[in-house]
């Protein structure tokens, strides 16, 4: 039986992986190559007692749908939003709040590179420190492998990708490492004064935030970045008809009724 299933592949061998036992399973997507994510997927489905049938006998067609629908990545690519803004526009703040109402994985390109240059040993903590010092962004390479990772990590399928693409490099690079293995759906834009956006910046530093960046020298040099190099990528977006704008000006929750507006006019409940 295993034989045979080894030698099926595809969509028979996970029908056939549930009437093994789990260390058996893994070792059947080993010799398949099964992908990281999907590797990941099979494992939550084990600890999830979803696929109680692992360790036993029977496998319910329910268990088998069910099983195929969240491994078979062609069915169900994730679904990516980007969230862009100058820097304290509130993206950040709106993210919070989306994932409350609809359940989206909420992923900052900012707090992942913050976490990998306090990760020990991490080759690329230096690096990361003096480009967010100087405000300038990050080579792609990084960035982009830091969000993939966290994707996978998540066994999730639907995400805000906060702060990213930010600059031409991070596109491209986005282009050719992610766009054939997500859904994207469409920029979600807060528009916020400049000044409105320093002011935001510094209060955050003064309440604590403990950003090296959230001070006048490193907003300014952040701020020359956003409109130098983000912008043309909101407005290469906006051509292609996948902006959706936002005042970010008002309070938060006045913000948010807009926010929740996209999301339910996008199919989101
Ligand atoms: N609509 C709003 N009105 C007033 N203050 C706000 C609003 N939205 C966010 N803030 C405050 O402004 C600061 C910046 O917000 P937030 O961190 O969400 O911005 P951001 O766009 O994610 O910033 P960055 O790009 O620098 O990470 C925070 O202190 C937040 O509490
Ligand atoms: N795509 C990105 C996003 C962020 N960075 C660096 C440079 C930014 O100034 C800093 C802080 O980001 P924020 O938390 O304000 O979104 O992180 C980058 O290089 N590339």
């Amino acid at each position: 039986m295993l034989n045979a299933a080894i030698r099926s592949g595809g969509t028979y061998l996970y029908r056939d992986l549930c009437k093994f036992n789990y260390s058996t399973a893994i070792s059947v997507c080993r010799q398949f190559n099964t992908t990281q994510g999907q590797f990941q997927k099979l494992a939550q489905f084990c600890s999830k007692s979803i696929l109680r049938s692992f360790n036993n006998k029977s496998v319910t067609h329910n268990t088998y749908v069910k099983t195929n629908k969240i491994i078979m990545p062609e069915e169900q690519k994730p679904q990516v939003v980007f969230v862009l803004g100058g820097p304290g526009a509130g993206k950040g703040t709106q993210c919070s709040k989306i994932v409350e109402r609809f359940q989206f994985v909420h992923l900052s390109a900012g707090d992942l590179l913050r976490e990998e240059r306090a990760r020990e040993g991490s080759e690329y903590g230096t690096l990361i420190e003096s480009y967010i010092r100087d405000g300038k962004i990050v080579p792609v390479e990084v960035t982009c492998s830091l969000l993939e990772n966290a994707m996978q990590n998540s066994g999730k399928t639907k995400f805000l990708i906060d702060g990213f693409p930010r600059n031409q490099d991070n596109l491209d690079g986005w282009t050719r490492q992610m766009s054939d293995k997500v859904d994207f759906l469409f920029v979600l834009f807060f528009n916020c004064p400049e000044d409105k956006c320093v002011e935001r910046c510094l209060a955050r530093g003064q309440a604590g935030s403990g950003r090296s960046d959230d001070n006048l020298e490193s907003l300014k040099k952040r701020i020359q970045t956003y409109n130098n190099d983000s912008l043309p990528i909101i407005k290469h977006y906006e051509q292609i008809g996948k902006v959706q704008q936002i005042d970010a000006n008002p309070s938060a929750d006045e913000v948010f009724k807009n926010v929740e507006k996209v999301f339910v006019d996008a199919g989101f409940q």
